[in-house]
């Protein structure tokens, strides 16, 4: 871990030359660096036009300075903003000066990682500022924000207090059954409520495809026997020529991919080599690479040439698949086909991404849904202690179980709480009387 006692600074703002350019400065070295480059401090949170100079007392440029103290900052530690010209070398000179000053350049998410141990945010909101700056489209933009401010960590944080709450409850009976003051018997509310969270979990676990659709995109596979038009689909929906097209059957070997913009959702759209026995060792494995994307598909388009016999259909058992055929300005409708499609008039495109949008949305379960592999684990984890501590038949074992289960949810936000355990005994039970 980097030495969080630096005082750190970068390049916050896009790639240079650009407009403006934010250099950002955090820890106890700030405030004397920009009194060193400004010859004043400006009052915090305000704004102020200052020629910046070097340590020689000429004017390297002119710019914006923010001042915020610690520990009102995005850091908690004291900050400063420079809103400079967006020069490389105005950048180079800068840097050179606060190098001299003493602080050195932050290492990647390192103002983040200063957020996160000062306690100004907690790991999914690390996680969810990660995604919002990554995002592309206007799904991944929302789940970001979601889960970067909005209900996610009050959600796990939530779910660790009712079962904090809940061992407390037991505790109680267990430490205290012998007094007046303890309520008889709490069990059956408390495993009640301890029950529904469980299914409450295993419901927010299962609408993990939704997360992983809008983060990782809906992977549509295209396939389809040798000729069917694949490649020219690719292109067609890329609008642009990514993938090679020819009459010969047997072009596409490797699998190839874009990604689209469908009303906001990134889909992930990939050609494969068509699928039929051949001697060719390339195109042998072009074809077991095309089945290996299509067993991994959320959606597969099977195409077919509309004029072509019907192909028995090998791609049953498979979780969605939209039959379309293709070539529809030289063949003409088939009833056999979900729809018919032609690159050359466009045909059928507009209908075909509104189907993958629609199959998209079925597994449409709103914003309040785990999107990371490491949020998964955690809540798999806690839901395994609580069955567990459903199933147990010694009080005190059961209690362990739902405390290992809170704090398998407390590592999610990285704040796995100290316990206000002996708080909720005293104050529902007045034992300390
Ligand atoms: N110029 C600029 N724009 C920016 C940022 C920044 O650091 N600088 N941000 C950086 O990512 C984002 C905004 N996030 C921020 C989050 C907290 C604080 C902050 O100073 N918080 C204090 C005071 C809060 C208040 O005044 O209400 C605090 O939490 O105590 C600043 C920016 C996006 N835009
Ligand atoms: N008239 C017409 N021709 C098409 C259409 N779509 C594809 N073709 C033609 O069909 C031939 C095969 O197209 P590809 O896109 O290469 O077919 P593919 O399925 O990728 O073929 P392989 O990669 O060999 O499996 C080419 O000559 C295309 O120009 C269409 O909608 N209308
Ligand atoms: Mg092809």
């Amino acid at each position: 871990m980097p030495n969080t006692s630096d005082s750190i600074f970068a390049l916050s703002s896009g790639t240079l030359p650009a407009g403006v350019a934010v250099v950002r400065m955090s820890g106890p070295k700030s405030f004397q660096a920009l009194a060193a480059l400004t010859a004043d401090v400006p009052p915090p949170r305000q704004a102020m036009l200052r020629a910046l100079r070097g340590q020689t007392g000429d004017v390297i440029d002119h710019g914006l300075v923010v001042t915020f103290p610690a520990p009102h900052s995005f850091t908690g530690e004291d900050c400063v903003e420079l809103h400079l010209h967006g020069s490389r070398a105005v950048f180079a000179r800068i840097s050179q000066e606060l190098s001299l000053l003493g602080l050195r350049l932050a290492e990647a998410g390192e103002f983040s990682r200063r957020a996160f141990e000062n306690g100004k945010i907690d790991l999914v909101e690390v996680e969810g500022l990660a995604d919002l700056i990554s995002a592309e489209t206007e799904m991944q933009r929302k789940l970001a924000v979601e889960q970067g401010f909005g209900g996610q960590s009050q959600l796990y944080m939530d779910w660790a207090r009712r079962l904090t709450h809940a061992r407390a409850l037991i505790e109680a009976e267990l430490d205290f059954v012998d007094e007046d003051d303890i309520p008889g018997s709490v069990s059956d509310r408390v495993w009640a409520d301890v029950a529904a969270l469980s299914a409450e979990m295993t419901r927010h676990i299962a609408a993990a495809k939704t997360g992983e659709i809008i983060r990782d995109g809906y992977k549509v596979v295209i396939a389809g026997p040798p000729n069917a038009g694949k490649s020219s689909l690719l292109n067609a929906l890329a609008q642009r020529d990514v993938a090679i097209v020819t009459d010969i059957a047997g072009t596409t070997r490797d699998v190839l991919h874009v990604d689209l913009d469908l009303n906001g959702f990134l889909v992930r759209v990939f050609d494969t080599a068509g699928i039929r026995d051949t001697d060719d060792i390339v195109e042998r494995e072009g074809v077991r690479r095309a089945i290996t994307a299509i067993d991994q598909a959320d959606l597969v388009i099977q195409l077919q040439e509309i004029d072509s016999p019907p192909q028995q259909d090998k791609l049953q058992g498979l979780p969605e698949v939209l039959n379309v055929g293709t070539k529809v300005d030289i063949c003409g409708q088939a009833q056999r086909f979900d729809l018919c499609i032609s690159v050359v008039t466009g045909e059928g495109l507009d209908q075909l991404r509104g189907e993958i949008t629609a199959r998209l949305k079925q597994h449409w379960t709103g914003f309040s849904v785990p999107s990371r592999e490491r949020h998964i684990s955690h809540l798999r984890e806690a839901t395994e202690f609580i069955k567990e501590a459903l199933a147990g038949h010694h009080l005190d074992l059961r209690s362990e179980s739902l405390r290992a289960a809170a704090s398998a949810l407390g590592r999610i936000t990285g704040r796995v709480d100290v316990e206000q355990l002996l708080d909720v005994i005293f104050s529902q039970f007045c034992v300390g009387k």
